[in-house]
């Protein structure tokens, strides 16, 4: 059997929201990282990915469960596990030398071994010759390099890579992916285990082993996909076109609801609603309805031709699906037959399909309409609803939730809102028909 490198069981990690509740964001999370694998951590965002990975490099501590690398419980930083940051985490004021040095010095390496092992790691990073520069003076992908040879320097048995390339344009990115992934696979490098933690599906299935979903409130592994292929891999074969699907299929897939409740599941009042906005809705919904599709497509290929990043779709899907015009099945979003008259229908019965899906499918929204009804005035403060949603959320995801449910209910005709006092009303129309009714 291989042997084990990190190993999480029963995690759990909350944090305290802006009026001092705990919020729960990791719930039992049990992982275990072996010698010889890469693993890619998917998730949306808010789901726990960083969290989860500063928790096994020791820079935050678990509030349950157990962490250990090796056998040994993990408290602090140690040895043997290092991390690469999205955003770089140099020090400008250091050169890229002393920069790439830092890590050895923590660990009492002598001056002059420290001097060599750096001089050794910038020559295989493809950075000879920039010892003396100051990260400003480099491309952010050369900076990442520094990122990148400053963690390897230290000979870590375990790296951990938070969207390490994410920051950096996407040739760039694959370039020194691709270079990792030849140190690793020819064995220039020690290291025996790669988490890298990613909002790129394509990423994640260029390099992983082993795919793994985090779900989100609280974050819990949701799913686990093997990928069986050897590296390099080209990511225009069909395989992995395939995979890709495939785990696209798995990232917006709304989690199944139990058999018995199918019909009448619904999120609650607080789920963090998908951050988009109607006018991506739209577009993404005649997109598919339009040809070359005609109401199916394959999702990379939706993704071409939308030319909107995965943090913006995947949002759309998933608000689609929640308003029940569109369905994921497998790598491929198909739209409902409601979702096929929502793309003919002209502007007035869009926005009525939309009011009615949002009544029937969105709680806060439902929530919203119920309360201004059993007001006499027809109108409430927003604080109403920005505290009701405090009770599960932090303040800042509690007030975009808001916000959503807003501009959504607004387009449904579901209410209105004013902006300046803060104050969301029934549409005009209900108060008169409700008053001669
Ligand atoms: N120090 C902190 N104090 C309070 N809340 C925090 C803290 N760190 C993270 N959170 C909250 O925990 C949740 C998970 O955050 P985390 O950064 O781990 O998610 P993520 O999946 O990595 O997201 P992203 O993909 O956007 O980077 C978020 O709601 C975040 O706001």
């Amino acid at each position: 059997m291989k042997k084990s490198l990190l190993d999480l069981q029963g995690v759990s990690k909350s944090f305290r929201t802006a009026d001092g509740a705990p919020r729960r964001v990791l719930d039992g999370v049990n992982f275990t990282l072996v010698e010889g694998e890469i693993v890619a951590l998917l998730g949306k965002s808010g789901s726990g990915k960083s969290t989860l990975l500063r928790i096994m490099a020791g820079l935050i501590p678990a509030d349950g469960g157990s962490v250990s690398y090796r056998g040994r419980s993990i408290v602090e930083p140690v040895d043997g596990v290092a991390m690469v940051f999205q955003s770089f985490a140099l020090f400008p004021w250091l050169t890229v030398q002393q920069n790439v040095e830092l890590g050895l010095e923590a660990q009492g390496v002598a001056a002059d071994e420290r001097q060599q092992r750096a001089d050794a790691m910038l020559e295989l990073m493809g950075l000879g010759g920039f010892g003396g520069a100051l990260p400003r003076e480099l491309s952010g992908g050369m900076r990442q390099r520094v990122g990148i040879a400053r963690a390897l320097v230290t000979n870590p048995d375990v790296l951990l890579m938070d969207e390490a390339f994410s920051a950096l344009d996407v040739l760039t990115g694959e370039g020194l992916r691709t270079d990792i992934l030849e140190l690793w696979d020819s064995g220039s490098i020690p290291t025996r285990g790669i988490l890298v933690v990613s909002h790129n599906i394509e990423e994640a299935v260029m390099m992983a082993d082993r795919i793994i979903i985090l779900s989100s409130d609280p974050g819990r592994i949701r799913s686990e996909y093997v990928i069986d292929v050897p590296r390099p891999r080209n990511v225009d074969s069909a395989q992995v076109r395939t995979l890709i699907d495939e785990v696209y299929g798995l990232m917006t897939m709304r989690p199944a609801p139990a058999p018995a409740v199918l019909a009448t599941v619904a999120p609650q009042v607080d789920y963090r609603l998908p951050d988009t906005d109607v006018g991506r809705i739209e577009a993404v919904l005649e997109l598919l309805a339009d040809p070359p599709f005609l109401g199916r497509a394959d999702l990379p290929k939706l993704a071409d031709e939308a030319e909107l990043p995965d943090e913006e779709l995947f949002p759309t899907y998933e608000a689609l699906g929640l308003l029940g015009l569109a369905q994921v099945e497998k790598g491929d979003i198909a739209l409902t037959p409601l979702g096929q008259r929502f793309a003919e229908a002209g502007q007035a019965l869009r926005q009525e399909i939309f009011g009615q899906q949002l009544l029937t499918h969105v709680p806060l929204a439902a929530r919203i309409r119920k309360d201004l009804e059993a007001e006499p005035s027809g109108t409430l403060k927003e604080e109403r609803f920005i505290q009701l949603l405090e009770e599960a959320l932090e303040a800042e995801e509690a007030e975009r939730t808001l916000e959503i449910a807003i501009e959504w209910g607004r387009y449904g005709e579901v209410f209105e809102y004013d902006f300046n006092a803060g104050v969301l009303k029934l549409p005009d129309e209900t108060i008169e028909a409700e008053a001669t009714g």
